[in-house]
């Protein structure tokens, strides 16, 4: 049980990947400040977490099973991702998506609000996306899934900040989880019925190694997400939006820079159809030039 100075911190998702290094990092706070308690859809993918967590099991960590969807079958479910040709995904895929991204956090959030709204105090963190952000080519219902989630959000936030309840979302751009490797494992396996061959090579030869390369040069640990979700949750105003990676700032900005939404379009367009070859150079020159040892030897004063 939680003692009456710690914090009770409910997470989803805790079977891996992001959940699971966030649960892990607060049950270990080495003031004890938390309470977790982590939740996964099934309880026999525990291992991993308990053998992460050490002796904070049973200590500032519980368990307990917890599904967003409340599957009541045993229906096969999708990764949180979706990726491919709009034509080769089925309408039904396509709501699992919205039923675990957009729906799994509705539920949560009408479960955990009208205690929140009693106590008048409550956090409540999202994880979204820079792909709540900005649209990405060929991750079309993934995005949509995380835009709906963030309309949602910034809508509730108002009315939460009423009864002194926080609300913050999280915006990681590529993180190395099982949601990367799902979903290349996904498309290793893809057919695409009625896509034309055009965009089968559009995505296989010109976005997929655009993308690997983005994943390589840009992608972040899950540690260094629930770093910046600790800091969100110990921050005494915490922010609405958080962008974990400074290096999508200038990404997201481009919408904002122009309504009418052409630079964003163009901008895109020219970096996959006109850039995409040269990404892999670009990706890796980014990655020198933001490279801890390369920034000692030329950034420091000293
Ligand atoms: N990895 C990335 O590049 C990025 C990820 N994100 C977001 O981060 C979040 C976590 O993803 P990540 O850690 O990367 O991926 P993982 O695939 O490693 O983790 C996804 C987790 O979600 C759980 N999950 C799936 N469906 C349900 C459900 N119905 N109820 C409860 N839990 C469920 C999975 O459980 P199970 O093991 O049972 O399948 C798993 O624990 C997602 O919201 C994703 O959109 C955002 C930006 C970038
Ligand atoms: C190919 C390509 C891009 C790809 C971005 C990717 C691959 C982002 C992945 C984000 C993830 C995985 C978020 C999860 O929620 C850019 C940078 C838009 C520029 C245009 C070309």
């Amino acid at each position: 049980m939680a003692n009456s100075g710690q914090k009770v911190v409910l997470i989803t998702g805790c079977s891996s990947g992001i959940g699971l290094r966030i649960a892990v990092t607060l049950a270990r706070d080495e003031k004890e400040r938390y309470y977790v308690i982590a939740t996964m859809r099934d309880l026999k993918k525990k291992d991993k977490l308990l053998e992460a967590a050490g002796d904070a099991y049973g200590k500032t960590l519980t368990l307990l099973p917890l599904d967003v969807c409340r599957h009541t079958n045993n229906a096969p479910m999708l990764c949180v991702g979706l990726l491919g040709p709009v034509e080769s995904i089925s309408i039904e895929d396509m709501k699992q998506v919205f039923e675990t991204n957009f729906f799994g956090v509705v539920r949560m959030i009408k479960e955990v609000m009208p205690d929140m709204k009693k106590r008048r105090s409550g956090h409540i963190v999202v994880m979204s996306s820079v792909m709540g952000l900005q649209g990405v080519v060929f991750n079309d219902v993934y995005t949509a899934s995380k835009f709906a989630m963030e309309g949602f959000c910034e809508s509730m936030a108002v009315q939460l900040l009423k009864f002194n309840i926080r609300l913050s979302m999280i915006e990681p751009g590529p993180v190395h989880t099982e949601f990367e490797t799902k979903m290349m494992e996904n498309v290793a396996k893809m057919e695409y019925p009625g896509v034309d061959a055009d965009t089968v090579r559009y995505f296989k030869d010109v976005y997929l190694p655009s993308s690997i390369d983005i994943f390589e040069a840009m992608g972040q640990t899950p540690d260094d997400i629930a770093k910046c979700t600790k800091k969100v949750i110990e921050s005494n105003s915490p922010r609405f939006r958080n962008l974990t990676n400074s290096l999508y700032t200038p990404i997201v900005a481009l919408k904002y820079a122009d309504e009418t939404g052409g630079l964003s379009v163009n901008t895109f367009y020219n970096l996959l159809f006109n850039f995409g070859p040269l990404m892999h150079i670009t990706m890796s020159i980014l990655k020198c030039l933001t490279c801890s040892c390369l920034r000692r030897r030329t950034v420091s004063p000293n």
